[in-house]
């Protein structure tokens, strides 16, 4: 796949490369409840992750950047360009696909009607070579056998693929996917790994540890609409080093203690002298950053 190179506004002699996506100070409120209070991140090509507990305000975060919401304050840079300017917004929705948290699929559609009504919207004019990319994103999801039945015979993680497809169009330079993995089965889940390792940038949000340890390259955690950490996924499995430990029954003292399929207590916290210290997974710096922040 050829990379497109992202570029912002240009002084003469000197190209700057803007980050796919780019807020700054990002705010944005609901009534007196505020979804999203003064978030900064950078999204670079690859997959990006958005981990948090419901109401975070990770779908919010979404939508600002999908361009469907627009922030009460703050900077918004998507592509180089300004969604706030008619223009500009314009040409970023040519150049972005959205997968919403619920996505609308008209029940009396199939696939192909569908995701093609999304390429007309998408201004694909070109009839035949608009088919022809219609086909491709369905059957890059797996839906070549189903593409013509109606969407409402079809079961709930195949009208996720429908609505995964319809983000795919035209390989867009920027994909925002909200949970795109829910209600996959386990194969399904793996080709969307694999397309997500296929795209350019991609900011996702999702409940599925699996997924960030397995495509993203930088994950942000958001909690009451801030967010708690930006880097790595390994980073972010390092916050619980030295403060996991196993033993085989449940430790009061402990942030958060479970019972683990191999039937010993595993345990994140602050561990007692002597207390048998295992390796941290992500999982555990999630579970540990996120009841230290509730404190
Ligand atoms: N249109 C809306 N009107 C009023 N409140 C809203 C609206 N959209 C979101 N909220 C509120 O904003 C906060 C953040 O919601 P958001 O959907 O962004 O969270 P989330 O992290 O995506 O949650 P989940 O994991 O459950 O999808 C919540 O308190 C929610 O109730």
């Amino acid at each position: 796949m050829t990379s497109r190179p992202v570029t912002g506004p240009t002084v003469p002699g000197v190209v700057t490369a803007a980050p796919p996506l780019s807020f700054a100070g990002v705010t944005r409120s609901f009534g007196r409840s505020r979804a999203v209070d003064a978030v900064s991140l950078t999204a670079g090509p690859g997959v990006v992750g958005l981990l948090g507990p419901n109401g975070a305000g990770k779908s919010t975060l979404l939508r600002i950047a999908a361009t469907v919401l627009a922030p009460d304050r703050g900077e918004v840079r998507l592509l180089g360009l300004d969604p706030s300017r008619p223009d500009e917004r314009l040409e970023v929705r040519r150049r972005l696909g959205y997968l919403p948290q619920a996505p609308g699929l008209y029940p009396g559609f199939t696939p192909f009607d569908l995701v093609d009504y999304v390429a007309v919207l998408k201004e694909h004019t070109h009839a035949a070579r608009r088919r022809e990319e219609v086909r491709r994103v369905l059957v890059s999801v797996g839906l070549e056998d189903d593409m013509h039945r109606k969407i409402r015979r079809l079961s709930g993680g195949t009208r996720q693929r429908v609505a995964l497809a319809a983000a795919l169009l035209g390989d867009p330079d920027l994909l925002v996917l909200d949970e795109p993995a829910t209600g996959l089965d386990p194969e399904q889940r793996l080709r969307l790994r694999s397309l997500l390792s296929q795209a350019r940038t991609v900011v996702m949000a999702t409940h599925h540890i699996a997924e960030v340890s397995s495509v993203c390259h930088e994950v942000h955690v958001v909690l009451g609409g801030r967010v708690h950490f930006s880097g790595p996924p390994a980073g972010l499995a390092a916050l619980a080093a030295g403060r996991v430990w196993e033993d085989d029954r449940p430790d009061p003292r402990a942030v958060h203690s479970w019972l683990t399929p191999a039937g010993t207590h595993r345990h994140v916290g602050e561990p007692p002298a002597g207390a048998a210290l295992v390796a941290p997974t992500l999982d555990d710096g999630y579970l540990l950053l996120t009841a230290e922040a509730r404190r």
